[in-house]
C-alpha cells in the first residue's frame, strides 16, 4: 500500500517558489496498476519522484507499506529503491558501455549478489522480456523498442514491489509501445506488482485499473477502481 497526506512540495524559495504538488493526498492498494494523466507541467514527474524518494517532500507524509518515506535520509531511501523499486523512464537510462546483459545485472550486483547469480537472473528477466537473443548487445545496437524491454528487464530483475513508469512509450512506435504495454501489464496481472505509470497514452491509462488526473499540482480525479 502506497499512502500519501498532504503532500506539498515547491521548486524555488521566497518570491521565485512554485508549486509543483499542493495538498495531495490518496491511496495506491497494493497489486494495483494507475496511471497519473493531465497536462504538461501538471506535477505528474514530481509526483512519481517524490513517492519514489528520488525527490525530498516539503510537506505532508509518504508511506511505502510500513515504511515512512518521509522519515528516511539518503542512504536509506536509496536502499529502499534498490530493494523494492523498479524504475523504467522514457529515456530508458542504459549504461551505453554495458551490454544488455549487464545493464539488467546492475541492481543485482549494487545489492551485492554474487556476480554469477546476478547475470543468471539477467538472463532469466531478459527472457521475461523477449531479448534472450539480444543478451550480449550494446544499447547502441539494439532499436528504442528493444532498449525500453532491456530497461523493463532491469527494472523487474530485482522482484520489486513497485514499478514507477514515466511515460515509457513517449520516445516508441506504436509496435513497440504495444509490447511494452503488454508488459507492464502482465507484471501488474501475472505478478502482482504494484505499477505506477505516468503517461498521455491512452492505450495504457485504459489499461490501468484506476486513472489519477492530476491538474496545476493537485489531484483532480482519484478515477473509479475496475475490478
Ligand atoms: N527541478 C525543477 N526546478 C524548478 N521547477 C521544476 C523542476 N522540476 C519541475 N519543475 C516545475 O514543476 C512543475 C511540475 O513539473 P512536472 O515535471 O512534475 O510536470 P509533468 O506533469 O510531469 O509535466 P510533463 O507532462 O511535461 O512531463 C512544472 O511547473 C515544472 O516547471
Amino acid at each position: 500500500m502506497i499512502r500519501v497526506e498532504h503532500l506539498t512540495k515547491t521548486y524555488g524559495q521566497g518570491n521565485a517558489a512554485a508549486y509543483a504538488l499542493r495538498d495531495i493526498s490518496l491511496e495506491i492498494a497494493e497489486g494495483e496498476s494507475v496511471a497519473v494523466t493531465g497536462p504538461s507541467g501538471c506535477g505528474k514527474t514530481t509526483l512519481l519522484h517524490v513517492l519514489a524518494g528520488i525527490e525530498t517532500l516539503d510537506e505532508g507524509k509518504v508511506w511505502i507499506g510500513n515504511v515512512a518515506l518521509h522519515e528516511l535520509k539518503e542512504q536509506e531511501l536509496a536502499q529502499l529503491r534498490l530493494e523494492r523499486m523498479g524504475f523504467v523512464f522514457q529515456a530508458y537510462h542504459l549504461v551505453p558501455v554495458l551490454t544488455a546483459w549487464e545493464n539488467v545485472s546492475l541492481p543485482l550486483t549494487a545489492r551485492g549478489f554474487k556476480a554469477s547469480d546476478a547475470k543468471k537472473q539477467a538472463m532469466e528477466a531478459l527472457h521475461r522480456v523477449g531479448l534472450s537473443d539480444k543478451a550480449r548487445r550494446y544499447p547502441s545496437e539494439l532499436s528504442g523498442g528493444q532498449n525500453q524491454r532491456v530497461a523493463i528487464a532491469r527494472a523487474i530483475v530485482g522482484r520489486p514491489a513497485i514499478i514507477w513508469a514515466d511515460e515509457p512509450t513517449g520516445a516508441l512506435d506504436s509496435e513497440s509501445a504495444e509490447q511494452v504495454i503488454g508488459l507492464l501489464d502482465m507484471l501488474h496481472k501475472h505478478d502482482g506488482t504494484t505499477v505506477v505509470t505516468v503517461t498521455h497514452d491512452s492505450s495504457i491509462a485504459q489499461k490501468a485499473n484506476r486513472i489519477i488526473r492530476m491538474h496545476n499540482g493537485r489531484v483532480l480525479d482519484h478515477g473509479l477502481v475496475v475490478q
